[in-house]
C-alpha cells in the first residue's frame, strides 16, 4: 500500500502542495484542467498503482478555487463535504435543469451528481485544518463570470462554498476504484463578474503550501 495521491489541475498547484509536504509517501501529480481530463488521469493513476500491487490509500483533489464571497475569503482554505457536478444538465427557457432531474439513472452518472467526501478522511483533514471552511464544492466546466451566473448557482446550491473544475471528475474516479476521496481548495478569487486581474493566485498558492502540512 502506498500513501496518498494528491491531484491538482496545473503544475503550479502541485509545486505549492509539494513545497509544504513533510511526508515522502504522498504523490502529487498535476493531472490537467476540467473534470474529464482530471477524472481520466486520476483513474489511470489509481489503476496503475493497483496493478503494481501498491494501491493508493486515498486521493485528494487539491488546488485553487473561486469562493462564494459571503462564505469564504480569498486566501482561505476550503474542505469539500461533497463534489457536485453543477453544470451537468440542460438549459431550458425556465432555467437550468440538472441531468438527474431529466430521468437519468444514478448508475449512468457515476453514482450521482454529488459525490460525498470520505467521512474519515474529511474528519482527519478537518482536525488538521481547524480554520478551514467546510461545505460543498461545485465542479464547473466554465468558470462563473457574471453576477447572474453566480446568483443562479447560489440558488441551486445554497450551501456551496466554492467552485473549481476538477473535483467531481476526481471523485468519480476514486469512487469507481473504491478509494476514499476528499477535496482541498484555497481561494484565489471571489466567484462573480470576471476580473482575472483580481485573482490572488500567489496568496492562494501560499495557502495551499501551508495547508499541505495537513496531508500526513
Ligand atoms: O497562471 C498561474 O500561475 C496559475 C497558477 C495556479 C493556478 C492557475 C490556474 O489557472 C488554476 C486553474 C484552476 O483553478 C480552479 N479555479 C480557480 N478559480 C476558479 C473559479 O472561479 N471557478 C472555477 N475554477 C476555478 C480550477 O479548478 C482551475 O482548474 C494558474
Amino acid at each position: 500500500m502506498t500513501g496518498l495521491l494528491v491531484v491538482t489541475a496545473v503544475p503550479a498547484e502541485a509545486e505549492a502542495v509539494q513545497a509544504g509536504l513533510a511526508e515522502p509517501t504522498v504523490a502529487v501529480v498535476p493531472v490537467g484542467v476540467g473534470p474529464a481530463v482530471a477524472g481520466a488521469a486520476t483513474a489511470r493513476l489509481l489503476a496503475l498503482a493497483e496493478a503494481a500491487g501498491r494501491p493508493y490509500r486515498a486521493v485528494i483533489s487539491a488546488g485553487v478555487a473561486g469562493g462564494f464571497a459571503d462564505r469564504v475569503a480569498v486566501g482561505s482554505v476550503v474542505l469539500g463535504t461533497r463534489a457536485v457536478a453543477a453544470d451537468l444538465g440542460a438549459e431550458s427557457p425556465d432555467g437550468f435543469i440538472p441531468i438527474d432531474e431529466l430521468g437519468m439513472p444514478p448508475e449512468l452518472l457515476g453514482g450521482g451528481l454529488a459525490v460525498p467526501a470520505d467521512p474519515d478522511l474529511l474528519a482527519a483533514l478537518r482536525a488538521a485544518l481547524p480554520a478551514a471552511t467546510i461545505g460543498p464544492v461545485l465542479t464547473v466546466n466554465t468558470v462563473t463570470g457574471t453576477a447572474a451566473g453566480t446568483e443562479a448557482l447560489r440558488s441551486r446550491h445554497p450551501d456551496a462554498v466554492a467552485e473549481a473544475m476538477e473535483g467531481y471528475g476526481v471523485a468519480v474516479a476514486a469512487r469507481q476504484a473504491g478509494v476514499p476521496f476528499a477535496e482541498l481548495r484555497t481561494i484565489s478569487n471571489p466567484i462573480g463578474p470576471r476580473d482575472r486581474d483580481a485573482w490572488r493566485l500567489r496568496d492562494a498558492l501560499a495557502a495551499l503550501t501551508a495547508a499541505a502540512d495537513a496531508l500526513r
